[in-house]
């Protein structure tokens, strides 16, 4: 996104379906099933039916060769106007996010008036690969014309290339799984265990007090069953989650990481309506903030030596530069937490000396924020983790915050992505 904008896009609200732990409530939906449904939510509380939109933009983490063209299948399914375009993108965790700012660009450069951002995953449904000799051969059997040739199709097939390929939550140029790669920036930075339970069960205690004050009546619908985050665990205590063993980073016999202060494994979706302020104004639709900047960075976990999940770090001092503003000119703070020690390891980058000036290029560090101000109504910890509908649950419900503290509120997004990507924005009511 290039500075000066011609106008900025505005967030009309969100919505979602409670996300739900991995092969547990949604274990039988598609991730169209869930786009769709949430496509519809947002119809249905928007008053959509049978409207176009200038474009939907979503996209999943873990498709189908079915699913190639997830979105506007999507949009078929739901209620929208069938003539209203759609296409997928993905950015790993980022996509959500990813999806939001592709559609504020168009909406600032008065390419299209509306749109909708979303997302959607499944790790329920994962899409299983067959290997290359059963792939062939069932190939050459479906293009086979005469017995002969399907017989020697089905002669080539062995009975180990029946072993289906099942996709791995590891990161393909090391083998190792992104929790692992996190156990390392955890010890590199020295984030103890304790802080990471401590900021495990504020995550839960803060959406679940966001569930108790109707934060999110206008943010989630009802699916299959679910009102609630099916991981939310309001009595979690730092006692209950210090008995949890270790699941990554296990060579370390200080290892801290725990399924505890991990995200899950989830299944869900997360859907965005953005407008420029014209078209909220003629369809009488209250403006809850603005999408003002964003910025994506990459950084080499492979051989440069830098943390998988640490992108963000770089990206931040980008878009704060570009606006004018310092890190504490936020009013709200929205750190997706992949895992408790992501969010920490990133807040400790932002306060060194030694990180911001060697590896940001800064004279002084970001500094630090206040805590209070993070994360208020919970996040991916306890919420879950349904890779790319990410994105659209913290837009939609930074946007809802700002709105409710009031005018001239700025929030800030940042959120960490597979392949060592991060994606940051800003917020303002
Ligand atoms: C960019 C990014 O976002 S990167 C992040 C991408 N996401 C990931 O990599 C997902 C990482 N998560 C995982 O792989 C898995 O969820 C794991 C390995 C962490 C855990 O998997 P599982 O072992 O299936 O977890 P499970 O839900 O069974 O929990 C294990 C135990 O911890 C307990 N537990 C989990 N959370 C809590 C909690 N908040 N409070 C108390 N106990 C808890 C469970 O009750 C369970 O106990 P039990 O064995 O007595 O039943």
């Amino acid at each position: 996104m290039s500075s000066p904008q011609p106008r900025r896009a505005a967030v009309l609200g969100g919505n979602r379906i409670p996300f739900a732990r991995s092969n547990s409530a949604y274990a039988q939906a598609s991730n169209q099933d869930m786009l769709t449904a949430t496509l519809d939510g947002l119809v249905a509380r928007f008053g959509l039916q049978g409207q176009q939109v200038g474009e939907v933009v979503a996209g999943a983490v873990l498709k189908h060769s079915r699913d190639f063209n997830l979105t506007r299948e999507s949009v078929l399914g739901s209620r929208l106007a069938a003539t209203t375009p759609a296409y997928d993108v993905q950015q790993a965790c980022g996509t959500g996010l990813e999806a939001a700012v592709l559609v504020a660009n168009k909406i600032a450069l008065g390419q299209i008036e509306s749109g909708i951002a979303g997302g959607v995953d499944t790790t329920s449904d994962a899409p299983l690969a067959v290997g290359d000799d059963l792939r062939r051969a069932l190939i050459e059997l479906n293009n086979a014309r005469t017995l002969k040739d399907r017989l020697r199709a089905i002669g080539r097939i062995r009975p180990g290339s029946l072993v289906p390929e099942i996709p791995r939550n590891a990161e393909p140029r090391t083998g190792l799984a992104m929790g692992d790669h996190q156990a390392i920036t955890a010890r590199e930075w020295e984030i103890s265990r304790e802080d990471q339970d401590q900021l495990t069960v504020r995550s839960h205690r803060n959406l679940a007090a966001a569930y108790d004050r109707g934060f999110l009546d206008d943010l989630v619908t009802p699916y299959l069953g679910l009102t609630r985050d099916q991981n939310l665990r309001p009595d979690t205590t730092v006692e209950k989650l210090a008995k949890l063993k270790p699941v990554f980073g296990k060579d370390d016999p200080a290892a801290t990481m725990t399924a505890g202060n991990s995200t899950p494994l989830s299944d869900g979706a997360s859907a965005v309506l953005l407008s420029s302020d014209e078209w909220a104004a003629e369809h009488g639709l209250p403006v809850l903030a603005h999408l003002v900047d964003a910025q994506t960075a990459a950084v080499d976990y492979v051989h440069g030596g830098e943390g998988l999940l640490m992108a963000p770090a770089y990206a931040m001092p980008v878009v704060l530069a570009r606006n004018g503003l310092t890190l504490q000119d936020f009013d709200f703070y929205e750190i997706h937490e992949a895992f408790a020690s992501t969010v920490l390891a990133t807040l400790k980058a932002w306060e060194d000396p030694a990180f911001c000036k060697e590896r940001l290029g800064l004279d002084a560090p970001l500094g630090a924020i206040d805590r209070d101000k993070l994360n208020v109504n919970g996040s991916s910890l306890a919420a879950g983790h349904p890779f790319a509908a990410t994105g659209g649950r913290i837009v939609a419900s930074l946007a809802k915050q700002l709105h409710e503290a009031g005018s001239g509120r700025r929030g800030l997004i940042s959120i960490c992505a597979a392949g060592g990507q991060g994606v940051v924005a800003i917020l303002e009511s």
